[in-house]
């Protein structure tokens, strides 16, 4: 009788969020060990369809850092990262925008569409969604200590993203699955970091969240301890002393563009979890670590 009553109880605490979020766009940065291990994939796959059906518009962004490795590495082509980013000659060009649009990209919408979703998958040349130029990559000259530009190929970052295709799929109830690889003036594909392109796309739909799904429960403090919510002005002076590093860093600017952008809320949550989505988005105390512009809140 108990247990019943606790699944009554959640029922009633999501009610509030269904009502606030009912016709809402939400972005998630689909990536990392959810979108390998079995189990997580099945609840993800479940997660975005409940939100579907209960009336919000998920928009999937997902990586495939580790896939493009392991296809690199089987094919003999030896990459690198720089700052957080893999440098891209043609070759790898070729293998990153095979993986990610054909492979990752399919394997989501299949596994959307077998737990009852009706999801499309995309990637930035389908409808003119992601235009994208070469990004120009500083570095400083250890010889010379000055800043200089490095050439690391075709990487991309987002010149402009044109939402009316997924406008359009989330009108007749698709949910789109984007993969992030842009486009150039140039006719030339770009391999832009996922979590690049989640923060713009949800800024160009003015979403109501951004979810990044990673490794951790969130960011963490000096001391260790889970950081439940950073105002987006805090970010640039937890990264000057050092509390983020390496791949949290991009993560963390991101979230502040899309405030900026107009974005209500982001969050950086444990793709780990089971439910993580759910549990973020329809319960009161929410999971992981949320950057917003707490003093000025989205209406
Ligand atoms: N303050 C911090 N709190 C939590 N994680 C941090 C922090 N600073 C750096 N990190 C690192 O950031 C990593 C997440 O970034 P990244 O590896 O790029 O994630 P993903 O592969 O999900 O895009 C974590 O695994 C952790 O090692
Ligand atoms: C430029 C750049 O580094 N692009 C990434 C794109 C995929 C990605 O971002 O995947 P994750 O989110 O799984 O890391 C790459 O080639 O790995």
């Amino acid at each position: 009788m108990q247990k019943l009553i606790e699944k009554a109880n959640v029922l009633t605490e999501a009610l509030p969020w269904i009502k606030r979020f009912y016709g809402k766009t939400i972005v998630i940065k689909y990536g990392g060990n959810a979108m390998v291990e079995e189990r997580l994939k099945e609840s993800f796959a479940r997660d975005i369809i409940l939100m579907r059906y209960i009336g919000l518009n998920p928009v999937v962004v997902h990586g495939g850092g580790p896939q493009i490795g392991q296809v690199l590495e089987a094919m003999g082509i030896e990459t690198r990262f720089v700052q957080g980013m893999r440098v891209t000659d043609a070759a790898t060009m070729g293998v990153v925008e095979m993986v990610l649009g054909g492979k990752v990209n399919k394997e989501i919408v299949a596994n959307l569409n077998r737990h009852g979703g009706r999801a499309v998958g995309l990637t930035g040349k389908d409808g003119g969604l992601i235009t994208a130029r070469k990004l120009e990559m500083k570095q400083i000259n250890p010889d010379t200590l000055t800043p200089e530009i490095i050439d690391i190929g075709m990487v991309g970052e987002v010149e402009q993203i044109n939402p009316e295709i997924i406008e359009a799929l989330e009108q007749n109830n698709f949910i789109p699955v984007i993969a992030p690889v842009g486009i150039g003036a140039d006719g030339r594909s770009y391999n832009i970091n996922a979590d690049l392109v989640a923060g713009r796309i949800a800024g160009a739909l003015r979403a109501e969240k951004l979810i990044l799904l990673t490794d951790v429960d969130g960011i963490r403090g000096k001391d260790g301890k889970l950081i439940s919510t950073i105002d987006h002005c805090r970010v640039a002076e937890l990264i000057a002393d050092g509390t983020l590093t390496g791949g949290m860093i991009p993560k963390a600017n991101c979230c502040v563009e899309a405030v900026r952008a107009g974005v209500g809320k982001t969050h950086i949550i444990d793709g780990r979890m089971e439910h993580a989505c759910l549990l973020e988005i329809f319960t009161d105390k929410g999971i992981g670590t949320a950057i917003a512009d707490f003093e000025n809140p989205r209406a």
